[in-house]
C-alpha cells in the first residue's frame, strides 16, 4: 500500500466510525467534531447542473439513483478505492457489512431504498449519510460526498420548507473550512447565475478550496466556448477550472458504457478547435485525480492537528467520564457491588470528620467541654439547699420520732432528690451529640462526590444514617440514666465517715442538743448534702462523656451502616437498581461520552497504524 492510498484509507476508517458513533457534522454541538476536523470533497450543484453524471464518470459505472425531482435526500459519501487491475468491481454499504455488490442497478436500488428508510418515502431529506464503497480498478482513491441538487422550487409530494433544508444541508457540510468543494455548473448557462458558485463564493471567498467544474460543454450554442471559465477569466479560483463532457440523456437511453464514454471525452477536448490546447487537463479522469492528489495533500498536512485534536479530545472525555462516574454494571452483583463502593465513600468521609482531617467531630468535644459543665452549674442546688428545704425534707424523713444522731434518712432524701437532677444535663448531653452526628451525616454525605448523581441512594443512606443514630441515642440515653441511677444507689460511704463528727466539734454536749434544732444545723447538713453532689458532679462530668462516646460516637464509627448492609444484601436486583437510578440526562451524556471515547480511541489506532507503514 501506498503512502497515499493508505492517507485516504485512513480518513475513509475514521469518517465511517464517525458515522456509526452517530458523529456525521452539524447537530450534536456539544462535542468537537471529529468528522469536522477531516478533510473531504464535497460535490454541490444545482438541479441538472450534471451532478451525477460526473459522480458516475468518476467511478466509472452509473450507479446513482435517477429520476425527477429531488433524488438525493440524503448524503451519499462515497468512498473510491482502486483495486488491481482485471480485479472484479463491487460496491460495499456501510449499513449492510458483509455484502458485496457487483451488480451496480442493486446499488442503485439499495442507495433509494436506504435513503427511505431513513426518511420515509415523504421525500424528505436526512442529514445522515450513507456510506458506500467502490472497490473498482477504474477508480482513483478518493472520497466524494454528494449532496442534494440545490434548487429553487420543492416539486410535488415535498414541502415547500425542502428548498430551505438542502439549503442548510448544504451549507453545513461546505462551511467547514476543511471541506473542499467540488462545485458544478453547467456550460449552457451563465456561470454568474450558478447555485454551486453562489454558494461557493460565499464561504470561501479566497477561492482556496473550491474545485470549479464546467459540464455540459458540448451543449454550447454553436460558435460560443467555455474558455473564459475554464482559463479563470470569468471566475477566479485558486485551483484551475476542469471542463467536463458526460453521456447526454440519448447517451444514458442507449445504456452507453461508462468506460466508453470517457473515452470519448477524452477524443472531445483532444479534438477541439477550442480546447485541445487544455486537453490533457479536462475530462472526469483528470479530475478524479487531480482531487485525489490534492485530498491527500490535504490530509497529509493536516494530520498533525487531526492528532492533536484527538488526543486532547480523549483527554478531555477521561476527565468528564471520571466526574460522571463510571457507568454501573446492569447485575445484581455489580449493582451491589457499586452501592457497597458508594457507602464506604460516604463513611471513610463521616469517619474523617469524627477523626479530624475534616472539621467538625471537635464540636462533640464541645459539647463535653462546654455544654455539659455548663449545665451542671446551672442546676438548682442552691434553692434545693436551703436551710428552709433542708429542714422540710429531713423533718419529714424523721416523721414524728425527731432524729437523734444524724438525719441518716434526711440525708439519703436529700442527696437521691439532689442526684435525680443530673438526669437532665446527662440525657441534653446525648441529644447535643446526636445532633452533631446528624449534622455530620448530612455534611458527608453532600460531600461524598461519587454519591453526586444518585439521589435515591442519597436518600436511603442518610435515612439508614439517621436511624443508627436514632438507636445510637436511645442506647446512650439508658447509659447515662444508668450511670445518675449508680450514683444514687451506693453512696460513697468514705465520704461520710470522713465528715467531721457534730459532737466534737461542738466541744459542749449539752450545748449540742439545742443546737440541734438550730439552724446552724440544717446549714451542716446542706453543706454536707452540696460538698457531696458537688463530688459526684465531678465523677460525672468525666464519666457521662465516656458514656456518650462509648454509645453514639464510637458506635456510628464502627457500625453506622451495619443495619443497611444486611438490609440490601437480601434485596434483589430490580430493587438495587432503583437505589442506582441515575438522572437519565446523567446517564445520556455519559454514554455519549463513552461513544465519542471509543471514536477518538479507535480514530488515533488508525492514524498510528499509518504512521507505521509509512
Ligand atoms: N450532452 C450532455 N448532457 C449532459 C452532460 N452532463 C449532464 N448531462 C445531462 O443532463 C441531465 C442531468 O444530468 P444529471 O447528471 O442527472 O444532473 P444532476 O445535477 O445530477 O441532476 P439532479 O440529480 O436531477 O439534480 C441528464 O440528462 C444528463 O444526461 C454533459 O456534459 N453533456
Amino acid at each position: 500500500m501506498t503512502t497515499m492510498e493508505s492517507l485516504i484509507g485512513l480518513v475513509n476508517r475514521i469518517q465511517r466510525a464517525c458515522t456509526v458513533l452517530g458523529d456525521y457534522g452539524g447537530g450534536d454541538t456539544t462535542f468537537s467534531s471529529l468528522w469536522e476536523a477531516l478533510p473531504s470533497v464535497a460535490v454541490v450543484g444545482g438541479q441538472s447542473s450534471g451532478k451525477s453524471s460526473v459522480l458516475e464518470s468518476i467511478v466509472g459505472r452509473d450507479f446513482l439513483p435517477r429520476g425527477s425531482g429531488i433524488v438525493t435526500r440524503r448524503p451519499l459519501v462515497l468512498q473510491l478505492h482502486k483495486t488491481d487491475d482485471g480485479s472484479q468491481e463491487y460496491a460495499e454499504f456501510l449499513h449492510l457489512p458483509r455484502r458485496k455488490f457487483s451488480d451496480f442497478s442493486l446499488v442503485r436500488k439499495e442507495i433509494q431504498d436506504e435513503t427511505d428508510r431513513a426518511t420515509g418515502r415523504t421525500k424528505q431529506i436526512s442529514p445522515v449519510p450513507i456510506h458506500l464503497s467502490i472497490y473498482s480498478p477504474n477508480v482513483v482513491n478518493l472520497t466524494l460526498i454528494d449532496l442534494p441538487g440545490l434548487t429553487k422550487v420543492a416539486v410535488e409530494g415535498q414541502p415547500e420548507s425542502v428548498v430551505q433544508d438542502i439549503e442548510t444541508m448544504v451549507r453545513s457540510y461546505v462551511d467547514k473550512p476543511n471541506c473542499i468543494i467540488l462545485a458544478i455548473s453547467p456550460a449552457n448557462q451563465d456561470i454568474a447565475t450558478s447555485d454551486a458558485i453562489k454558494l461557493a463564493r460565499e464561504v470561501d471567498p479566497s477561492g482556496d478550496r473550491t474545485f470549479g467544474v464546467l459540464t455540459k460543454l458540448d451543449l454550447m450554442d454553436k460558435g460560443t466556448n467555455a474558455l473564459d471559465v475554464l482559463e479563470g477569466r470569468s471566475y477566479r479560483l485558486q485551483h484551475p477550472w476542469v471542463g467536463i463532457v458526460n453521456r447526454s440523456q440519448a447517451d444514458i437511453n442507449k445504456n452507453v458504457d461508462m468506460i466508453v464514454a470517457r473515452r470519448k471525452e477524452q477524443e472531445y477536448f483532444a479534438t477541439s478547435p477550442d480546447y485541445g490546447h487544455l486537453a490533457n487537463k479536462m475530462g472526469s479522469e483528470y479530475l478524479a485525480q487531480l482531487l485525489s492528489k490534492h485530498l491527500e495533500s490535504v490530509i497529509r498536512a493536516r494530520i498533525p492537528s487531526i492528532t492533536s485534536l484527538i488526543n486532547k479530545s480523549i483527554d478531555e472525555l477521561e476527565s468528564e467520564l471520571d466526574h460522571l462516574g463510571r457507568p454501573i454494571g446492569i447485575d445484581a452483583g455489580a449493582q451491589l457491588y457499586t452501592i457497597l463502593e458508594l457507602c464506604r465513600a460516604f463513611d471513610k468521609i463521616f469517619k474523617e470528620h469524627l477523626d479530624g482531617g475534616r472539621p467538625g467531630g471537635d464540636r462533640v468535644y464541645g459539647v463535653f467541654d462546654n455544654q455539659l459543665p455548663a449545665a451542671l452549674r446551672k442546676l438548682p442546688f442552691d434553692r434545693h439547699l436551703s436551710v428552709q428545704n433542708v429542714r422540710k425534707v429531713v423533718s419529714e424523713a424523721d416523721g414524728y420520732q425527731p432524729h437523734l444522731i444524724a438525719p441518716e434518712q434526711g440525708y439519703r432524701r436529700l442527696i437521691e432528690s439532689s442526684l435525680n437532677y443530673f438526669r437532665g444535663p446527662a440525657e441534653a448531653s446525648v441529644d447535643a451529640v446526636h445532633f452533631v452526628l446528624k449534622e455530620l451525616v448530612r455534611k458527608s454525605i453532600s460531600e461524598t462526590q461519587e454519591l453526586k448523581h444518585f439521589p435515591t441512594l442519597q436518600g436511603e443512606i442518610a435515612g439508614a444514617a439517621n436511624e443508627a443514630l436514632e438507636r445510637f441515642r436511645d442506647e446512650g440515653k439508658k447509659t447515662v440514666i444508668r450511670l445518675v441511677d449508680m450514683e444514687s444507689s451506693y453512696l460513697t460511704v468514705d465520704f461520710f465517715r470522713r465528715l467531721p463528727q457534730e459532737v466534737d466539734k461542738g466541744g459542749n454536749p449539752a450545748a449540742s442538743a439545742t443546737d440541734r434544732y438550730h439552724e446552724g444545723h440544717f446549714r451542716r447538713i446542706a453543706s454536707n448534702v452540696s460538698s457531696y453532689v458537688g463530688m459526684v458532679a465531678e465523677t460525672l462530668r468525666n464519666t457521662l462523656p465516656k458514656a456518650v462516646v462509648y454509645c453514639q460516637v464510637r458506635e456510628a464509627k464502627q457500625s453506622l451502616l451495619n443495619h443497611f448492609y444486611t438490609q440490601i444484601g437480601r434485596r434483589e436486583g430490580k430493587q438495587l437498581g432503583q437505589l442506582l437510578d441515575e438522572d437519565p440526562a446523567l446517564m445520556e451524556r455519559r454514554l455519549q461520552c463513552a461513544k465519542r471515547l471509543e471514536l477518538y480511541k479507535s480514530a488515533r489506532d488508525e492514524i498510528d497504524s499509518v504512521s507505521w507503514t509509512r
